[in-house]
């Protein structure tokens, strides 16, 4: 099942039949986000060539000046899912409300719902480095039929069906989880396929990297200080080393290859951090859970907080068990 090189199209095939709900629509919606995933690729893939890096003009619901390249994955990845009419509702980090799709005569029969971060690491587009897409699948909770509800959306990352993410990076890679372990596919550019690269990824238990933007130290919470100090303490296996790309899939991907931590916490100056619960720590969380890994708000699992808005943000540490076992320490101690 996991052979090398399978394509991710045989896998998803080969993989079905595992799936207890498998009647073929969630692998056609894989199917789907691996399709957006690739023009989303050219496009990134020729960021400075043609108009498409900078801001867009207008401002999304988080306040954040939207980049030409968040509004076009965000409209690249709407329009597939809408196309190959496979799921009843999408959410993303780049709309004010949920869509629901084509609700309006009952013939949506779907049982989907998708939440995304079209475009991550937004801040990264113009200067070449790896930026990412994140995806979270949900079966609905309101009768298949009916036009979706918020309902279908909020709901505990627990509940969720499949989550992953796409990495345009030095090569592209899609990342992703139904709940049976983890598996990373890289696209041969030359024949636009996504081949079995990374079957069954598994976070080290602990590590020796820490990623967070160190330029907010001064708001953090003393015990995130006092976690930083720990890290850099010349002791065993410390000092650690800092990494911080910028971009949420790409630390995460790296500190899950190589084993380390990322932390985006609360603040003075962020209440509830930055990261958002529904497309950006849910999905992640399942994935680092499913490869042995921890994520949590600094205190319990992001996976149980039951979500109450669209757009909320949560504190987010998640990566190697132990390491995030220890920040969660000292997030128990200092408060
Ligand atoms: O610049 P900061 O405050 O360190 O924030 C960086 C974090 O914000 C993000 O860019 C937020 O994601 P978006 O780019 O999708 O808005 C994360 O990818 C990244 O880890
Ligand atoms: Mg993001
Ligand atoms: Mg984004």
């Amino acid at each position: 099942m996991n052979r090398k090189n399978t394509t991710l199209g045989e896998f998803i095939i080969e993989n079905q039949a595992s799936f207890q709900y498998s009647s073929g629509e969630l692998s056609k919606l894989i199917n789907a986000i691996r399709l957006a995933a690739k023009v989303v690729n050219h496009e990134v893939n020729k960021a400075g060539l043609v108009d498409i890096i900078g801001e867009a003009g207008d401002t999304n619901i988080q306040g954040e000046d939207q980049q030409k390249l968040d509004v076009l994955a965000n409209e690249k990845f709407i329009q597939t899912l809408k196309n190959r009419e496979i799921v009843c509702g999408i959410a993303s980090e780049e709309e004010d409300d949920f869509i629901s799709v084509n609700s309006n005569d009952n013939q949506n029969q779907n049982k989907y719902v998708v939440l995304i971060d079209p475009l991550d690491g937004s801040s990264n587009i113009d200067v070449n480095v790896s930026v990412g897409t994140i995806f979270s699948i949900y079966r609905r909770v309101t009768p298949i039929g009916t036009p979706v509800q918020l309902e279908d959306f909020l709901q505990p990352g627990r509940n969720q069906i499949a989550a992953g993410y796409v990495v345009y990076g030095t090569s592209t890679m899609l990342v992703y989880t139904t709940g049976d372990g983890v598996n990373g596919f890289t696209l041969n550019p030359a024949l636009g396929t996504f081949y079995l690269s990374h079957p069954q990824m598994q976070f080290p238990e602990t590590g020796r990297i820490y990623s967070l933007n160190e330029g907010n130290y001064v708001h953090f919470p003393q015990g995130v200080k006092n976690y930083i100090k720990y890290c850099q303490q010349e002791e065993g296996d410390r000092p650690y080393t800092s990494r911080y790309i910028g971009s949420l899939v790409s630390d995460f991907h790296r500190n899950m290859i190589k084993g380390g931590i990322y932390i985006y916490p609360k603040s003075s100056v962020a209440a509830e951090g930055k990261l958002r619960l529904l497309y950006e720590c849910n999905p992640m969380a399942f994935i680092a859970e499913q490869a042995n890994g921890k994520a949590s708000n600094g205190y319990s699992s992001i996976m149980d907080v039951v979500p109450t808005a669209l757009h909320q943000r949560v504190p987010f540490f998640c990566g190697s068990r132990k390491m995030v076992e220890k920040a969660e320490e000292f997030m128990a101690v200092q408060e």
